[in-house]
């Protein structure tokens, strides 16, 4: 079985920048991939490609066996659903509770906004979310503003409100970037294990160096819209990564310039 299969896959935008080219890999389920490239490599045109906000100028995209382009917005949105978002800066609604926000996780399915949804939520549907925010660890918060929560336990709930969506692909966009590295580190632990335990197909955007090749098993690195590496982090030469990032570095010493300079 293959939950996502990305084939040949090109992006032109209008304005004529080819932002992918000729971008093909498989995305098994139970895989937890980490997506790697410098600024504009094009992983948002990626990942705007698999959740069907961003059309390809070439190429198919399966989502669970099914091709989604070309697709009518019907026809879609039973598939958007078998993709979940974990995004950098949470998405939560701050005045809604943390049991509501995981709510919103099953909003896809329904027709209703959310304000005539919430407390229609059926018996079974509260059920599920309450088994959610007890897999995150956060069942004794569900009653707890959202924005009353640190930083790695609003993106615990976001990972909630995505396991409530029962995805089998989840895209990951820079989800420890907001947060402090032990904070970092127990948000991308309870990613990997989700993904382990539900089987699920996760491709997570990282720009942590340290953290992509611990937890990056497998990397796949875009370099100007191109796949130019596609494999175990083990086999991936330092000199290699040097050379991906080699822009961010010299950002990163410019920015201690700054600092000392401001110190
Ligand atoms: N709507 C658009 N119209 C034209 N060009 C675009 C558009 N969106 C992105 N691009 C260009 O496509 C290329 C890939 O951009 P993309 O945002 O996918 O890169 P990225 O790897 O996600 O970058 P970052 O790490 O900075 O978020 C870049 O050259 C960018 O300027």
């Amino acid at each position: 079985m293959i939950s996502l299969k990305v084939e040949n896959i090109s992006k032109i935008y209008p304005d004529g920048t080819k932002a992918l080219n000729n971008v093909s890999f498989t995305v098994e389920p139970g895989e937890a991939v980490v997506l790697l490239g410098h600024n504009g490599s094009g992983k948002s045109t990626l990942f705007r490609c698999i959740t069907s906000f961003e059309k390809p100028s070439e190429g198919s995209i399966f989502i669970d066996k099914t091709n989604i382009i070309g697709l009518s917005q019907g026809q879609l949105r039973p598939i958007r659903k078998k993709v979940g978002m974990v995004f950098q800066h949470f998405h939560l609604i701050n005045n809604l509770s943390v049991f509501q926000n995981v709510l919103f996780g099953a909003l896809g399915s329904v027709k209703y906004s959310f304000q005539a949804f919430a407390p229609v939520a059926s018996p079974e549907l509260r059920e599920k979310a309450m088994e959610c925010l007890h897999r995150v660890g956060l069942s004794h918060l569900a009653k707890r503003r959202a924005d009353q929560l640190s930083g790695g336990q609003q993106q615990r709930v976001a990972i909630a409100r995505m396991l409530l969506q029962d995805p089998e692909v989840v895209l990951a966009d820079e989800p420890i970037a907001s947060l402090d590295p032990k904070a970092g580190r127990e948000v991308m632990d309870l990613l990997w294990d989700v993904v382990e335990e539900r089987g699920l197909s996760v491709i997570s955007i990282l720009h942590q160096m340290d953290i992509a090749k611990e937890y990056g098993d497998r990397i796949i690195a875009l370099k100007s819209g191109n796949v130019v590496m596609d494999d175990k982090i083990k086999n991936i030469s330092e000199d290699f990564l040097q050379d991906l990032y080699q822009h961010d570095v010299d950002m990163d010493l410019v920015q201690e310039t700054i600092t000392e300079k401001g110190a």
